[in-house]
């Protein structure tokens, strides 16, 4: 049995994210009490918001307050799409969200709320058969130019494959920092803490393990050893084009919060110079963090706008990475709200941003040198499209090799990784 407060809690989450935007993530950072059901929910809402909408439309004539519709979308969300609640929990305690607010005219919002969850109670099996019959936008939750252009650049299958992975709520995927623990004593050390971890089928040169849903990665053997990093299969793809080596100079230029940072420090055995540079403070802050539990001390972090280049200018390296902000339309499992500030305005923006960072921080490349361009995006005007344009345009590079990673059929987040190769004078 929940207790009753959960639902109120996550309502009012959902309804300062549709008011004011905050992110339903930071928000949820200081829920203490039942947060696994609480983020279960509120990032269900989030990720199906339009099929709620849809949902809902056939009983609610007008768009209620943000309050009142939050209790709507978290009870229509918990009768639809979760098992493991009871419906008369459901329902009472989503009206309860009313009862609880300081709404001033509770009785009659507790009142509509209540009459709507009883009919999708009861229609729920038609509801659902109908749902099935629409568009894969309404069906899946995810805005039509976004599933449009997908179908362009992936053809109607694979979009449809995409938007149902958009919506299973991900694991978490740690990757074993084999420096410090071999695989198999790290999965010797779970099982002995009782975690039920299994290897991720994802082939690469690291290793990688899935956690099991609900235990907090602090509480995982090794967390302030650093014996792992939080962080996806995809990941890697990246670094493994760029190929770090001991001994080398490394330039990581969008850093934080430092996971390819520690991939790279391990690939280089400590040996070299391994430098960690981002814009903003707060993410400096935990790009800090991650490189303190690495306990890897040879890595220098320095704060600075790729886009302007290396601060110290002239300086240049064996290689650099620039895993470059993007759309993040590979990770829209992982980020429940992205998928809603999808704008066409925000891709030309940030094509912009991404063609400033690699002409500045190309200039940071020794000749012979590498670079690698990568993102979490599936769009290929920020991939594909903008390194194609982009060699184009700078005779003294080639594009050596790339490599797309798109989530169903790789079975981990999307991403894309192209590794450019300098010419010698
Ligand atoms: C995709 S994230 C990087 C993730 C990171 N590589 C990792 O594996 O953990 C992009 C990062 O670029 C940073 N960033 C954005 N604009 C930047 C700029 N002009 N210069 C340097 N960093 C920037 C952001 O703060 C963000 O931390």
């Amino acid at each position: 049995m929940r207790k009753e407060n959960s639902r109120v809690v996550a309502a009012r989450i959902i309804a300062r994210w549709m008011e004011k935007g905050e992110f339903p993530d930071r928000q949820l950072a200081d829920v203490k009490q039942d947060r696994g059901f609480i983020t279960e929910l509120v990032y269900g809402v989030v990720r199906r918001k339009l099929t709620l909408e849809y949902i809902e439309q056939k009983f609610v004539h007008r768009r209620p307050e943000n309050l009142i519709l939050a209790a709507l979308h978290v009870g229509v969300y918990q009768l639809c799409f979760m098992d493991n609640v009871e419906e008369f929990a459901a329902i009472n305690e989503s009206v309860g969200v009313i009862k609880a607010s300081r709404h001033r005219d509770a009785a009659r919002a507790a009142g509509m709320v209540n009459a709507v969850l009883r009919n999708v109670q009861d229609e729920k099996e038609a509801i659902l058969k109908n749902l099935e019959r629409q568009d894969d936008d309404i069906r899946t939750s995810h805005p039509e130019p976004l599933v449009y252009r997908w179908r362009k650049q992936y053809g109607e299958r694979d979009t449809r494959r995409l938007c149902e992975w958009n919506n299973i709520p991900p694991e978490t995927i740690i990757r074993v920092e084999t420096t410090k623990v071999t695989p198999s004593n790290f999965m010797k050390e779970l099982e002995l803490a009782g975690i039920d971890a299994k290897p991720h089928p994802f082939q690469c040169l690291e290793t990688f393990i899935t956690l099991p849903r609900g235990v907090p990665v602090f509480k995982v053997p090794g967390y302030d050893q650093g014996w792992f990093t939080v962080q996806d299969p995809a990941t890697s793809a990246s670094v493994e084009l760029l190929d770090p080596m001991p001994g080398e100079s490394i330039l990581d230029a969008c850093a934080a919060p430092g996971g390819k940072t520690a991939m790279i420090a391990g690939m280089m055995e400590g040996e070299g110079e391994l430098v960690a540079m981002d814009v903003h403070d707060d993410r400096l802050e935990t790009l800090r963090d991650t490189v303190k539990r690495t306990g890897w001390n040879f890595i220098e972090i320095v704060k600075g706008d790729a886009g302007r280049g290396f601060p110290a200018s002239g300086k240049t390296f064996d290689a650099v990475l620039l895993d470059v902000p993007c759309m993040n339309t590979g990770v829209l499992r992982r980020r429940a709200d992205a998928r809603w500030r999808f704008t066409r305005d925000r891709i030309e923006m940030l094509k912009k941003t991404q063609w400033k960072i690699l002409t500045a921080m190309s200039k940071s490349v020794k000749p012979g040198g590498r670079l690698v361009y990568s993102t979490c995006s599936l769009e290929q005007e920020e991939n594909e499209e903008l390194v194609s344009r982009w060699v184009r345009e700078n005779k003294d590079w080639r594009l050596a090799k790339a490599k797309r990673l798109f989530p169903p059929k790789s079975g981990t987040d999307g991403a894309y990784a192209a590794l450019l190769v300098r010419a010698r004078d």
